[in-house]
């Protein structure tokens, strides 16, 4: 009876899923805690690499000891989206420190960019990072000899094939969301040499291939199980959520915070705020993305020392509206509203208000606003949504 392993690569940490496929459960579990590196410099959020190698082999092997691993059949990984993996061709487990999502650094190389191709780009997305790595680190730009994504690169290890898919691809800025190819001028504009540093592209049914033999060894399974495509993290939800109808859409907590829905066309919002995402099924999935969700929550739980049950209990005994004290969660600048030089505030503080379980639960309400304002945006958006559907459609 098959068991299929799943790997979710976040900000936060990895986890790790048996699946058995005939009784649809998950049957083991292991997780792998990850943090972005130590800064004083705003904006700026990365991460090593070689940590998500080292998450992955330690949650996979957590999960795997609890199941006969002979039967895992295949591998599918989930990416944080939007982070850039450059500079492969230095060697694995060599590489600089590499911005992730949320980095808001190139804030004014995603406005260049944004005037250049006439769209909208927010610094989240991994072309404004490239241009800024080329600009402030031209060392570590020219050598770059390929470019993935966490969730590809990731696939590198597990295979030493480099591909990515549609899903992952659409949080790059230089890929075209209707046709899902690379947008080879796009990539040009950032720099002449990008389009040569992409690796091919998979369709949702594609396998990457199958595990290489020493990555096999090091998680305990057969070589010839095989690795998915996967997808962008958000793409993966809505494949778990069994999200596959226009209309639908799931929200999803993270240190990003996400809404998105499946749509048989792609969406384009010209302020940028929806992004175009293509899905892992052939579809596309238009999302909003904040850039604080929980990370405000447990920054806020961690400066009062307070364990996550600690935290949520003293949080439900607060009142809903946390007695007029707003925390305006924009600790890591925001991209939904694209505000990148944005800083987080707490504002209405009183005598007495100074509590960690209040901070907490004004963290989590302030977040969950920012997500509010989303969902806004995504409703506003639905007359348009069914309009460019039925064009496509008809088209
Ligand atoms: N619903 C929630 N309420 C409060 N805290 C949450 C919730 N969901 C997640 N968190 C906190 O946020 C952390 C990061 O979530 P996670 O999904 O692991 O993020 P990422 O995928 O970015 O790594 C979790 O470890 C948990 O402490
Ligand atoms: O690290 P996460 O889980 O917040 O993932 C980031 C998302 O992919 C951004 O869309």
């Amino acid at each position: 009876m098959a068991l299929y392993l799943g790997l979710d690569v976040g900000t936060q940490g990895v986890k790790a899923v048996v699946y058995d496929a005939p009784s649809r459960r998950i049957v083991a579990r292991g997780a792998y805690p990850l943090s972005l590196l130590p800064t004083v410099i705003p904006g700026r959020a990365e991460q090593h690499p070689q940590s998500w190698i080292d998450g992955v082999r330690s949650a996979a092997r957590q999960a795997l000891a609890g199941v006969d691993a002979t039967r895992v059949k295949a591998v599918g990984v989930s990416g944080q989206q939007h982070g850039q993996a450059s500079s492969v061709g230095r060697g694995q487990g060599q590489q600089a420190p590499l911005q992730n999502g949320c980095d808001t650094e190139s804030a004014r190389e995603a406005e260049e960019l944004s005037a250049k191709l006439g769209t909208t780009l927010v610094a989240s997305f991994t072309a404004t990072k490239l241009l800024w790595l080329l600009r402030h680190e031209p060392e570590v730009y020219a050598a770059t000899r390929h470019v993935l994504l966490p969730g590809s690169y990731v696939n590198y290890w597990l295979t030493g094939r480099m591909a990515m898919e549609a899903g992952d691809a659409s949080g790059t800025g230089i890929f075209d969301v209707a046709a899902r190819t690379w947008d080879d001028a796009a990539a040009a504009a950032v720099d002449t040499r990008l389009p040569g540093l992409l690796p091919p592209l998979l369709g949702p049914e594609e396998a990457v291939g199958t595990l290489r033999p020493e990555a096999a060894a090091e998680l305990g399974l057969g070589p010839d199980v095989l690795v998915s495509p996967g997808s962008g993290d958000n793409a993966m939800s809505a494949l778990g959520s069994g999200v596959t109808r226009d209309g639908q859409l799931v929200v999803s907590l993270g240190t990003s915070g996400t809404l998105f829905g499946v749509s048989g066309a792609p969406i384009v919002d010209a302020t940028g705020a929806i992004a175009p995402f293509c899905d892992a099924t052939g579809a596309w999935l238009p999302l909003v993305c904040t850039l604080n969700c929980t990370r405000a929550a447990e920054e806020a739980r961690e400066a009062f020392g307070l364990s996550q049950e600690e935290a949520t209990r003293l949080a439900a005994d607060e009142e809903a509206g946390c007695r007029g004290v707003n925390f305006i969660p924009y600790l890591a600048g925001e991209r939904t509203p694209n505000w990148p030089n944005s800083s987080g505030t707490i504002l209405g503080l009183r005598p007495g208000l100074l509590r960690g379980g209040l901070l907490y639960r004004a963290a989590l309400e302030g977040a969950t606003f920012s997500l509010r304002a989303g969902l806004e945006r995504m409703q506003a958006r639905r007359l348009l949504y069914f309009f460019v559907a039925l064009c496509w459609h008809q088209g």
